[in-house]
């Protein structure tokens, strides 16, 4: 079809013209056209011969995204456009916006609001700029606000599992709640299914940032249309099993300074960011060995040939035709029951001990765990492994000056994080990069830090398992959108 639409919007000399191709919407006015990507037009509607149309876009470059709507009267200009013709022509923009880029239309959103997460405004954005984009795309709502800590996961344990997705406008800690509620449902594996799209309004937004990038990982209406258009991307969980007690873990376990510089400075929360600053120079000045003993399965330490998978991925992995999220259970499972653990805590097969003292350990998926803070660079959202970063304590003063001369500008946390920011990639230096099925911990002193997603655990021996795919996130892209790029290796 290649028709175009006049549209009269009040106050325009001109009318706008409003066109589209099989990838882009332009809307043209006088010598200037705006092209917008399919997957951002949500809503066109007509009543009588007023079209009115909704798009997320940026106003200009550089800007964040946000909800425009556009309504004006349709004119003729010369022949006239008769109503059915102008059905179609919007059916057909409709269409090539959503089941042409693989998405439902107006899908059954649960959405859980956690109103006391990062600077509390998650309520207040919610209202202003997140709801209406749902409406306008004429989602239906269940809408939820937690009243204390461990609603979410009471949630997530008894929802029904006929939503499309489940919309958290929270942080990290709140995914963490929602996915061990869904692993106690009575049908885990199905409600797992239930793609997750978070809404970053907490302190830690590390899962936003891995979906959406860093441009756009704070940005809430970005966010908003990916729970809208976003495509379900199977994802790897863990499980954490300390005592006896099974946890699922989705983000990150750190000990030693990673885990002092986030519990250590809770009590400094006023500070913002900078307590995480102040957390890695105290942490440096103590200079303290994190008193543990590591032993991992491990599948891969070979930094080159993880930079080249992961670029393989993302040039291949975009998902597409992913309309349902019903993708058959694994292997031994019915939907009744989380897959059973696949190593015991004495399991010594194909297991290494590394027996250096460390100056911290950080394992986890998902490139980023905070604002700048690339932990896991080549981390894949779905190939079964943990990346495992190990700082032995002998290093410690190469890593530091590697650091410092790879980012001279951030003389703080993230410089001291395995690869720093978006444009550096410090993975080969002197941190144990690791890729493996499981590892296991034990403590060699009775006090330490331990933090599993951010929030606190007990500094007592544990181990970590993978679910390949066992999770589900909504994505624009089907993979991180974390930028890496490889530089090469440092002379000796
Ligand atoms: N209504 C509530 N009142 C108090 N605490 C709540 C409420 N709802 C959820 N919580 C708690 O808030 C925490 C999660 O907050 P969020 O998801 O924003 O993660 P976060 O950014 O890591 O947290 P925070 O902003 O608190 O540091 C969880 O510990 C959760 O139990």
């Amino acid at each position: 079809m290649n028709h175009q639409i006049h549209l009269r919007v009040t106050a325009t000399k001109k009318p706008f013209v409003l066109s589209y191709t099989d990838a882009e919407f332009c809307l043209t006015l006088g010598h200037t056209t705006r092209r917008i990507p399919l997957r951002q037009v949500i809503a066109i509607r007509r009543d009588g011969r007023t079209v009115d149309l909704s798009y997320i876009g940026r106003k200009k470059n550089g800007d964040p995204m946000s909800l425009t709507k556009l309504a004006g009267i349709v004119e003729d200009t010369g022949e006239h456009l008769e109503d059915d013709v102008l059905d179609a022509w919007m059916e057909t923009l409709l269409h090539l916006s959503y089941e042409g880029t693989g998405v439902k239309r107006g899908r059954r959103l649960k959405v859980i609001i956690n109103p006391h997460g990062g600077t509390k405004k998650g309520a207040a954005i919610f209202d202003k700029t997140v709801e209406p984009i749902l409406r306008a795309a004429q989602c239906t709502l269940d809408i939820i606000h937690t009243t204390r800590g461990g609603h979410a996961y009471e949630i997530a344990k008894t929802t029904s599992l006929d939503y499309d997705a489940m919309v958290i406008v929270s942080g990290d800690g709140l995914i963490h709640e929602v996915l061990n509620g869904f692993a106690h449902h009575e049908q885990p594996i199905n409600a797992l299914r239930i793609p997750i799209a978070p809404i970053p309004t907490g302190t830690g937004n590390g899962l936003s940032l891995n979906i959406l990038g860093m441009a756009d990982g704070f940005d809430v209406s970005a966010a908003a249309l990916n729970a809208v258009k976003g495509l379900p991307m199977k994802v790897d969980v863990f499980s954490l099993t300390q005592n006896s007690k099974r946890t699922i873990s989705f983000m990150s376990q750190g000990l030693g300074l990673i885990a002092d510089l986030d519990i250590g400075t809770e009590h400094m929360r006023w500070m913002g960011e900078a307590r995480f600053t102040y957390g890695f120079l105290r942490g440096l000045i103590q200079f303290k060995p994190c008193p543990i003993q590591l032993s991992y399965k491990a599948v891969e330490f070979d930094k080159d040939k993880m930079y080249d998978t992961l670029q393989k991925r993302r040039e291949t992995g975009k998902v597409r035709d992913a309309t349902t999220h019903e993708s058959p259970p694994g292997p031994g499972t019915d939907g009744t029951a989380l897959p059973p653990l696949r190593y015991s805590s004495t399991d010594e097969e194909g297991w290494t001990t590394l027996d250096k003292p460390l100056l911290y350990l950080y394992a986890g998926k998902g490139p980023y765990v905070g604002r700048d803070f690339m932990a896991f660079p080549v981390s894949l959202p779905d190939d079964g492994l943990i990346d495992i970063v190990a700082q032995e304590v002998v290093s410690l003063s190469f890593a530091i000056f590697v650091s410092l001369t790879e980012c001279p500008s951030h003389l703080e946390v993230r410089s001291f994080s395995p690869s720093a920011g978006a444009n550096s990639s410090v993975i080969y230096f002197q941190f144990k990069y690791i890729k493996a099925y499981a590892y296991r911990v034990k403590p060699l002193a009775p006090k330490g830090n331990f933090s599993v997603d951010g929030e606190v655990f007990p500094f007592e021996e544990f181990q970590v398992e993978t679910h390949q795919g066992l999770a589900t996130l909504l994505s624009p892209h089907g993979y991180y959108a974390a930028e890496f790029a490889r530089r090469s290796k440092p002379s000796a």
